[in-house]
């Protein structure tokens, strides 16, 4: 995978700063037993070492974590406590467990804040299992996680490029270099269902911030089923709207923009955007989660494709999760960082990284509009 800039490599020798020594000295002390038992027991430290015992703690576990939520997910535990509390007896029997198993899930349930124990014994949602019950998405993905995480059995032979192809490559066929044109509609249900439905937490927060005033026609690059253009057409009634995709996805965002009584509203085209030009005529193209899954050509040729595709003023709107997002950090560089390591292609970037290569591609006035769930899509903008 081409990896752009500099971070990968650059081993030059140089006297090491006061920084990298006092960092040195820091981690050589931290590492020894006898200091970490001493500062757990020292007030002044007490509480740094309180807290990264759990943070460690958490990382070691994070997995029976997720699995405790995936469980939970598969019983619809939270869809059971939709209507009020219930006992345990009554949940065992409703989840056909036995009543100790039973038990087992509801307190580390209960211990993840994904539902609460009320002082009379029974289970209550709590706002993290509430929060889902309204994100049917967020479940799908929790189920489609046990596909990444036997990906991940094996981190080690997955950085070192062995043991593929792997299951997200196989869920994710157009990953495969050359491997988009030949796709059937079989091979793009699965992943693009998951997208269409992932596109709930998404459409309408991107779509509040993208300025679209003024612009007479949208194209959205790698449209998938055309959920984010179901909602631009909702939004902008006078809009003309056009969505490329490989042909059997156009094809399924035919079907469904049909469903939805928006057949006439929306051109879909089937075309391979790496070999094939794009269409003129739209003064705004959306890039929704389409640029992090190629590597640095790939993503460079597309941005290069739509800066042709548009007149000059014309609008590129990209939302992604991004590397390196405040708060987020983890989600962008180790979630998604691992995700498209295991999908087989791209990589998350961050938004200097997205700034140069839209430069690269001669698109100015690049912008960042602030989104309310920046974890999940940060939104840019350039114009040609
Ligand atoms: C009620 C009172 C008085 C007070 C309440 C207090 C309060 C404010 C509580 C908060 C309640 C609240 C609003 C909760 C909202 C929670 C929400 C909206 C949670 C959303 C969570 C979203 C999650 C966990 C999203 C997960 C997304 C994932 C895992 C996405 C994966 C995406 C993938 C794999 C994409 C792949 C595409 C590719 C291939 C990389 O291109
Ligand atoms: C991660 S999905 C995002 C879909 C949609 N934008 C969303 O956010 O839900 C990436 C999309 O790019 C499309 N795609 C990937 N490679 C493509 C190519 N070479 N030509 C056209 N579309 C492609 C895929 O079919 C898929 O619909």
């Amino acid at each position: 995978m081409a990896v752009a800039g500099t971070e990968a490599g650059g081993t030059a020798k140089r006297r090491p700063g006061w920084r990298e020594r006092w960092l040195g000295f820091r981690s050589g002390l931290v590492a020894r037993p006898g200091f970490q038992r001493w500062a757990a027991g020292f007030p002044l430290t007490r509480r740094t070492a309180q807290r990264n015992t759990r943070a460690l703690f958490d990382l070691c576990a994070g997995f029976v974590y997720a699995q405790v939520l995936f469980a939970c997910v598969r019983f619809d535990l939270f869809g059971l406590l939709r209507t009020g509390p219930l006992a345990p007896a009554s949940i065992a029997d409703r989840l056909a467990l036995p009543p100790e198993r039973a038990l087992t899930l509801l307190k580390a349930a209960a211990s993840l804040d994904l539902i609460t124990r009320l002082p009379d014994g029974r289970f209550a949602l709590a706002d993290l299992g509430a929060a889902l019950i309204g994100n049917p998405s967020v479940a799908a993905m929790i189920e489609h996680h046990a596909m990444l995480y036997a990906d991940l059995a094996d981190p080690v032979a997955l950085l070192r490029g062995q043991g593929r192809p792997t299951r997200l490559s196989t869920f994710w066929p157009y990953a495969e270099s050359g491997g988009a044109a030949t796709l059937g509609a079989d091979s793009v249900a699965a992943y693009s269902g998951l997208m269409a439905a992932s596109q709930a937490l998404i459409a309408e927060d991107e779509l509040e911030a993208l300025p679209l005033a003024g612009r007479t026609c949208l194209m959205d690059v790698g449209g998938g089923e055309g959920v984010f253009l179901a909602s631009a057409a909702r939004r902008h009634p006078n809009l003309a709207l056009i969505l490329a995709d490989l042909p059997p996805v156009a094809e399924r965002a035919v079907a469904r923009l049909a469903a939805e009584g928006l057949a006439g509203q929306v051109r879909c085209l089937g075309l391979d955007f790496l070999s094939e030009p794009l269409p003129q005529g739209a003064d705004a193209i959306s890039l929704v989660r389409v640029l992090h899954d190629h590597d640095d050509p790939a993503a460079l040729a597309l941005l290069r494709a739509i800066h042709a595709a548009l007149p000059p003023g014309g609008l590129l709107a990209l939302a992604e999760p991004m590397a390196g997002t405040a708060g987020a950090e983890p989600v962008g560089e180790a979630y998604f960082g691992f995700y498209l390591l295991a999908m087989g292609s791209g990589r998350p970037r961050s938004l200097a990284e997205i700034t140069a290569m839209l430069a690269q591609a001669g698109f100015g006035s690049v912008r960042e509009h602030p989104t309310r769930r920046p974890l999940l899509t940060r939104l840019l903008t350039a114009k040609r």
